[in-house]
């Protein structure tokens, strides 16, 4: 379903794309997402389709907003029922519930259900709808990580199973891994679309990077003609060997992957090495990372499994392991 909605107030904002299976718009805090929601759902002024002119109640979307919103004074199959009309409406509630495994919780007020159960019967009353579009604001920001990832899969499975195309916008980075398809918002506009993998493998921007969640994303400049560059990081007062085809004085945006970035003991690091300091460990099932202070910047590091780390260790980066991206005048 293409989405292509004008927004004029509080703030102006153009988004047009393709929802296609469960899509993810991720952007920062603050870009309009919420508002994007509110404005395809028929709750403020704005022109756009699909549903134009339409009054909400006209308007073939389940809206899951922040925090659920479910009715307080009404028992959980009633919420989901608020929408359905006739004498069937209760057995029709209930066989939502039980799609989203809630029906032995129907009697219960919102108030005594956890946060992922709300969310299922927030679901089952979106659904129940039978909606074209499934709108859903920051579906995951009151799950824990565990719960998170229980519900998120039980709703992709949902929205597949449902074949409704569903738009939820977060600025999760864990959201947009699960995504059949990512939209990427930044300075109110859309700057990428494509798959999570696609994505990952080509940030179209260091904001791009900065939404996906990556490590080391920073700030610098690149100086010198190409054939002899190096890229200004003033941050840690370093001058990093750089490959790059952008100008002498170009601000960029750039990124190392932690495991590219090289630690050495100092008497035998390469002479344009950078001086780093020890800050914390982050230790998961799969990664270890070292946070290094340089100068008044973190950098993280992937060292190789069992790596004891030198007293005063040095950092060096490879010049093919970093990525520079122009910054944008918007930025
Ligand atoms: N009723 C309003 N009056 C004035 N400004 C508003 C109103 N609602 C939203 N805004 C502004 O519009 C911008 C976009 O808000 P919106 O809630 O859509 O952001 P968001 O991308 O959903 O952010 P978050 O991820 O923090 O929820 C923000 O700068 C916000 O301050």
């Amino acid at each position: 379903m293409r989405i292509d909605y004008r927004i004029e107030h509080p703030v102006a904002l153009h988004a047009s794309f393709e929802v296609a299976g469960f899509t993810v718009l991720l952007g920062a805090s603050g870009e309009g997402k919420t508002l994007l929601l509110s404005a395809i759902a028929g709750l403020i002024a704005a022109r756009g389709e699909p549903f134009d002119g339409l009054p909400p109640q006209q308007r073939a979307v389940g809206y899951l907003p922040q925090g659920h919103a479910l009715f307080p004074h009404l028992r959980a199959w009633e919420n989901v029922a608020f929408s359905l009309r006739g004498a069937r409406r209760r057995e029709q509630a209930m066989q939502w519930l039980e799609r989203v495994g809630m029906a032995g919780l129907a009697e219960r007020w919102p108030a005594s259900l956890s946060g992922g159960q709300q969310q299922r019967v927030a679901l089952a009353r979106a659904l129940a709808r039978r909606p074209s579009l499934l709108l859903l604001d920051e579906p995951t920001s009151a799950l824990d990580p565990v719960t998170r990832d229980e519900v998120l899969a039980e709703l992709i499975a949902e929205v597949h199973q449902a074949g409704i195309p569903a738009l939820a916008v977060s600025h999760d980075p864990a959201l947009a891994a699960v995504a059949d398809r990512l939209v990427l918002m930044h300075g109110r506009r859309i700057v990428q679309i494509g798959t999570p993998e696609a994505v990952h493998a080509q940030p179209a921007s260091g904001a791009v990077a900065r939404l996906l969640g990556l490590r080391n994303v920073q700030r610098g400049r690149i100086v010198g003609a190409p054939g002899a560059q190096r890229l200004s990081w003033p941050e840690a007062d370093a001058s990093l060997r750089v490959e790059t085809a952008l100008p002498d004085g170009t601000a960029v945006d750039w990124h190392v992957p932690p495991a590219a970035v090289r630690l050495h003991d100092p008497a035998a690091a390469p002479g344009d090495a950078i001086a780093a300091s020890f800050e914390l460990r982050q230790t998961s099932p799969h990664r270890n990372y070292l946070g290094m202070r340089c100068g008044k910047a973190r950098l993280w590091v992937e060292p190789p499994a069992g790596y004891e780390l030198p007293a005063a260790p040095m950092l060096s980066l490879p010049p093919d392991a970093i990525r520079c991206w122009p910054v944008e005048e918007h930025a």
